[in-house]
C-alpha cells in the first residue's frame, strides 16, 4: 500500500494515473482525483477513459458521492457544461457516467453468476455434495451431445421411406451442423474460460470446447426441442417430455460444473433463435433436386 505522500502540483496527477494502472491502494488514488490542480481537457479525458475501463476504479467512482464528485470537479475548473440546476459539470464526467454504471452493473451480474454457478455445481466431482448423481448427469450430457444427434439424424434419414421424412431429417442434419459452427464461432470470439471447478472429462470435444460461452449443449437442446415440437406429431405428454429434457440438459451443465448460469441462459436464447434461421434456410425437395442436378 503506498504511503499518503503529499501530492505535488505537477507530479501528483501523474502519480495517481500510474497508481490506478498498477493497482495500488484505491483510497490514495481516489483522494488524488479531487486534490490535484487543473487538468488539460485531453489528459482529463484520458484519465476518465482509463477509469471506465478499470473495474476497481469504476467501483470507486460509483461509490463516490455525487456532491463530492461535483465539488472536486468544479475546483478543477476544467472544461465544463451546464446542468439543469445550473451546476457546472466537466464534460468528461457527463460522457463517462453511463459507461461506468454499465460496467458496474455488468461486473455485479458476472459476480452473481460466478457465485451462483459455483454453488450450483453440486455434481462437479464425485466428492461434491451431489457427487453420487454425477453418472446420471453425464447420461443427460450424452443425450445432448452432438455426436448421437448427428448419427441419429443420418440414420433416420436413411431409414425413412417417405420424402417428407427425409426432408425433415436432412434439415435437422443441416441445423445440427449450423449449430456446431455458430457455437464454435461465438466460443472462439468470447473465449470465456470454463468454471474453475469443472473437470475437463467430456467425451468427444473440439478445441474451442475448452471455452464455455455459450453452452453448446444448451443451444442444441433448445434448437432441437423447437425442431421436434414443430416437425414431429407428438402427443401432449411427449411434447412436455421434450421440453423437460431441454431444460434438464441445460441445468445439468451447471450442476456438472461445466458452465456458468449465463453460458446456459445465453445458450438457450441462441438455440431458440437458431431455429428461426433453420426455418428461413429450410431445404425443400425442389432446392434439393436442383442441388443434386448441379452435382450431376
Ligand atoms: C464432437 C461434436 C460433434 C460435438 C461436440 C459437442 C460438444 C462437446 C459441445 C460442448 O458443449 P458445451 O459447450 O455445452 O460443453
Amino acid at each position: 500500500m503506498p504511503s499518503p505522500k503529499p501530492v505535488r502540483a505537477s507530479s501528483g496527477r501523474s502519480s495517481s494515473v500510474s497508481g490506478v494502472g498498477s493497482g495500488s491502494s484505491g483510497r490514495y488514488e481516489f483522494m488524488s482525483l479531487t486534490r490535484t490542480p487543473p487538468l488539460s481537457p485531453s489528459s482529463a479525458s484520458q484519465l476518465l477513459q482509463r477509469q471506465g475501463s478499470d473495474p476497481t476504479t469504476a467501483r470507486l467512482r460509483a461509490s463516490e458521492s455525487p456532491n463530492r464528485r461535483r465539488r472536486g470537479s468544479a475546483s478543477s475548473n476544467a472544461s465544463t457544461s451546464s446542468t439543469g440546476g445550473g451546476q457546472q459539470l466537466p464534460e468528461e464526467d457527463c460522457m463517462h457516467l453511463n459507461p461506468s454504471i454499465i460496467s458496474v452493473a455488468l461486473s455485479s451480474l458476472l459476480a452473481v453468476d460466478l457465485w451462483l454457478s459455483k454453488r450450483l455445481g453440486v455434481c462437479a466431482c464425485e466428492e461434491a455434495s451431489w457427487g453420487s448423481a454425477r453418472p446420471l448427469m453425464k447420461l443427460v450430457e450424452i443425450s445432448g451431445h452432438g455426436i448421437p444427434w448427428l448419427i441419429g439424424a443420418v440414420y433416420c434419414m436413411y431409414k425413412s421411406d417417405s420424402a417428407a421424412g427425409q426432408e425433415v431429417m436432412l434439415n435437422l442434419l443441416m441445423a445440427l451442423v449450423l449449430d456446431l459452427v455458430l457455437v464454435a464461432i461465438v466460443k472462439a470470439v468470447v473465449r470465456r474460460r470454463r468454471p474453475a471447478h469443472n473437470r475437463m472429462d467430456m467425451f468427444a470435444t473440439f478445441s474451442v470446447d475448452r471455452y464455455s460461452f455459450p453452452s453448446g449443449h444448451a443451444t442444441r437442446a433448445a434448437m432441437c426441442a423447437r425442431f421436434l415440437l414443430a416437425h414431429l406429431v407428438l402427443a401432449a405428454p411427449l411434447r412436455v417430455l421434450v421440453m423437460l429434457w431441454a431444460v434438464f440438459v441445460g441445468l445439468s451443465r451447471v450442476l456438472l460444473g461445466r458452465h456458468n448460469v449465463t453460458d446456459v441462459a445465453f445458450g438457450f436464447f441462441m438455440g431458440y433463435c437458431q431455429y428461426n434461421l433453420v426455418e428461413a434456410l429450410w431445404l425443400s425437395p425442389a432446392t434439393l433436386q436442383s442441388m443434386m442436378g448441379q452435382l450431376e
